[in-house]
């Protein structure tokens, strides 16, 4: 399998250089040049498998012979081991037809656990294997960035730095990242938003010179590896629910569109979905362009969802790719102007994505009132990630035979405030690990959102740490 930069400029690499590389030279995200085909039989087979199986025979495509098979199976077991729930992530039936796919049953209680718990093995292996050291940099509005510490806090071959905004996450989200107080993972609070976060971390891949040759990984969804493990669950839960031989529906929460590119990508793989529901919060980009083709930036707000106060939204730019049949000069040439002015995408690709795609926005007061609504009729605590494609769920159905599966991305006791304003006398309980998370020390640095200050921080760690 070769990768290719969505921008076509930079090299076409394999597996494990994508992994170790994450932006692509020209500003660009790595894709597959072609997308692997599961069969009708494929697909069918992977019916009451085990997750890490499953996993195993859906991903062996895109891992191609860059790994020794018996040695993938054995990291996928481990992987999967970390979760709390045997299925790793279980479906429930919430009505005849509306399923709940709940995604936070890993070691930080988000979806991002299900990738990021890969993705630390596969750095360490891959490290390991050369007897390199690398240097991670990540930016999360929230969840990344623990689902990343806690997956690569084991490594010995990184240091990971984690730029979250400051004040923007919520008080379980900041602790889960500072108060891990191993000497490879650093913390720093950004006075800015995520979007500013997001872009220091590219631009520091298009000039790593303050890193004195270091290499510098990637773990946000920039990285292929985030999505490839994340197709993973669409193919179980739609196998579960009748497919190959019914089609399915999908509604995600949605923001850096990492997580329903992946069911893009399942699509393309030959799973029979009929349609993907992308749902945001009130910063409503995806909404407004897959709605409307009005591909143009609004001041970010922040929100209840707050892991999804995103604005420039990474991912989109591989669904663009694809929809314009891999013409990465046009990518470039629309990106460029996207970051000037509004903008609109080609005609014939937006009508393309609006096969597949419905969107949807959601604003706080909506939220709210959806967690209230939700619990009412089903007895489920959702999150207000969760809640934006539950309700979208139910007002975007196609038809009423098509099983729908909402994406449950994260576990309520992220988000007490969120809960509280529901109506809720207290949030939810923590798991029994994290029982003392309130108290314990934290360790965390606060800068400006500002690309020198970020560098020179991350050159002196490293040069503190490695001398
Ligand atoms: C809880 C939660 N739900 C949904 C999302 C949106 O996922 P994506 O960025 O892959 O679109 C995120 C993070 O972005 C998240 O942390
Ligand atoms: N919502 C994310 C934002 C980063 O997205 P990623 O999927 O590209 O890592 C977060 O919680 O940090």
């Amino acid at each position: 399998m070769r990768y290719i930069s969505t921008r076509g400029q930079a090299p076409a690499l394999n597996f494990e250089e994508v992994v170790l590389t994450g932006l692509a030279t020209d500003g660009g995200l790595y894709v597959p040049e072609q997308f692997p085909q599961m069969s009708k039989d494929d697909i069918a087979a992977l019916a009451g498998l085990p997750y890490a199986e499953a996993a195993f025979r859906i991903m062996k495509p895109f891992v191609g012979d860059c790994i020794p098979e018996a040695t993938f199976k054995k990291i996928l077991q481990e992987t999967y081991a970390s979760f709390k729930h045997d299925a790793v992530a279980p479906l429930k039936q919430l009505d005849s037809n509306h399923f709940l796919l709940e995604l936070f049953h890993g070691p930080t209680l988000a979806f991002k656990d299900v990738a990021l718990q890969l993705l630390g093995r596969l750095l360490d292996h891959f490290l390991a294997k050369r007897g390199e050291r690398g240097v991670i940099m990540g930016a999360t509005s929230g969840d990344t960035g623990s689902a990343a510490i806690e997956g690569c806090k084991p490594c010995t071959h990184v240091d990971i730095y984690i730029l979250h905004p400051h004040n923007r996450v919520s008080e379980v989200q900041r602790r889960q990242m500072t108060t891990v107080l191993a000497p490879n993972v650093h913390n720093i609070a950004v006075e800015g938003d995520f979007d500013d976060c997001q872009a220091m971390v590219k631009a520091s891949f298009a000039d790593q010179s303050f890193l004195k040759g270091q290499r510098l990984i990637a773990v946000n969804s920039i990285n292929w590896a985030r999505i490839m493990a994340q197709v993973v669950y669409y193919f179980t839960s739609a196998v579960a629910v009748g497919a190959p031989h019914r089609e399915v529906a999908f509604s995600v929460p949605s923001a850096n569109f990492g997580d329903v590119f992946a069911g893009y990508v399942a699509y393309k793989m030959g799973l029979p979905i009929k349609q993907l529901i992308v749902a945001t919060n009130a910063n409503d980009i995806l909404h407004r362009t897959l709605n409307d083709n009005d591909f143009s930036k609004k001041p970010l707000q922040p929100t209840l969802a707050p892991s999804m106060d995103i604005v420039v939204s990474s991912n989109f730019e591989r669904l663009l790719f694809d929809l314009y049949n891999q013409d990465g000069q046009a990518i470039a040439d629309l990106l460029q102007k996207f970051n000037q002015e509004p903008t609109q995408i080609d005609a014939s690709a937006w009508s393309k994505a609006r096969e597949l795609f419905d969107s949807f926005s959601l604003d706080d007061a909506g939220i709210l009132k959806v967690i209230k609504d939700a619990y009412e009729h089903t007895g489920e605590l959702l999150d207000p990630h969760t809640a934006t494609a539950y309700l979208a769920s139910q007002q975007l159905a196609k038809d009423a035979s098509t099983p729908i599966i909402s994406l449950a991305t994260a576990h309520p006791a992220k988000f007490e405030e969120a809960v509280i304003k529901a109506g809720f006398k207290q949030g939810a309980a923590l798991p029994e690990s994290m029982s003392d998370l309130l108290e314990r020390k934290e360790s965390y640095k606060v800068l400006p959102a500002d690309l020198q200050a970020i560098q020179d921080e991350v050159a002196r760690q490293q040069l503190a740490s490695r001398g």
